[in-house]
């Protein structure tokens, strides 16, 4: 499954076509695809927040995930339709191992997510910040940090200065949410839109020289650092 993905990714393209009403069919449209992968600690939530952004609400049940699940949501910014393809990896080491090299080739952004009941989940962010590094990736494409389950108010153990501090030594705006509350919907989709936004003007998908076995992907710019919390 994710050797398939890959694939597909190898030029992030797509096609799709598009029926007009009087004309018929249209030539297939191409339609850029942004990978970003959401990483974090098992139980904070990650599953729940891609499929909130891709099916538009919260899951009636979830299981650990297992390897990774594929979410994907077509939007169209400033009129061009682009693909944005939710990586929502197992935060379980068990279920990681045979798949985690498959998780970070051709990335194009990373979401860290931790739990903000759950002070273990944040301390965890510099091993999986440490794990990118170990998987090559780019110091220079956007990452962004999740704070999840804002909705449950008392029990909320990180505290956002915490949180925006290490979001500033890591160079990352930080947002914290609820995948859960129905009144956080606007921000779910908020979240992964200006990513999406960032990456369009980012300008990530100029190809470089053409490898000699697929098409690389290359970084144009540095992002910018904006705390948008
Ligand atoms: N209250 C509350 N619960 C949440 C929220 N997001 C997720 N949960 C709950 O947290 C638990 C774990 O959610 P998942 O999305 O499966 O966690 P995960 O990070 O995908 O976990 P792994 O797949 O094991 O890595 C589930 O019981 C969810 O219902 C949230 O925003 N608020
Ligand atoms: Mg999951």
């Amino acid at each position: 499954m994710a050797a398939e993905m890959e694939s597909s990714l190898e030029t992030s393209f797509s096609s799709s076509c598009v029926v007009s009403g009087a004309s018929g069919l249209l030539p297939p449209a191409r339609s850029r695809i942004f990978k970003i992968i959401v990483i974090g600690d098992s139980n904070v939530g990650k599953t729940c927040l891609t499929y909130r952004f891709c099916a538009g609400r919260f899951p009636d049940r979830t299981e650990a995930t297992i390897g990774v699940d594929f979410r994907e949501r077509a939007v169209e910014i400033d009129g061009e339709r682009i693909k944005i393809q939710l990586w929502d990896t197992a935060g379980q080491e068990r279920f990681r191992k045979s798949m985690v090299q498959h998780y970070y080739r051709n990335v194009h952004a990373v979401v860290f997510v931790y739990d903000m009941t759950n002070m273990a989940s944040f301390h965890s962010l510099p091993l999986w910040i440490e794990e990118c590094k170990q998987h090559l990736l780019a110091s220079d494409i956007p990452r962004i940090l999740v704070g999840n389950k804002c909705d449950l108010g008392s029990a909320i153990q990180v505290p956002t200065d915490l949180a925006q501090k290490f979001a500033d030594t890591h160079s990352m705006p930080l947002f914290e949410t609820s995948a859960k509350n129905p009144n956080d919907n606007d921000h779910v989709e908020a979240i992964f839109m200006t990513l999406a936004h960032k990456l369009k003007s980012h300008k990530p998908l100029m190809l470089s020289q053409p490898p000699e076995n697929g098409v690389v992907l290359k970084p144009e710019a540095k992002p910018s650092v904006t705390c948008w919390c």
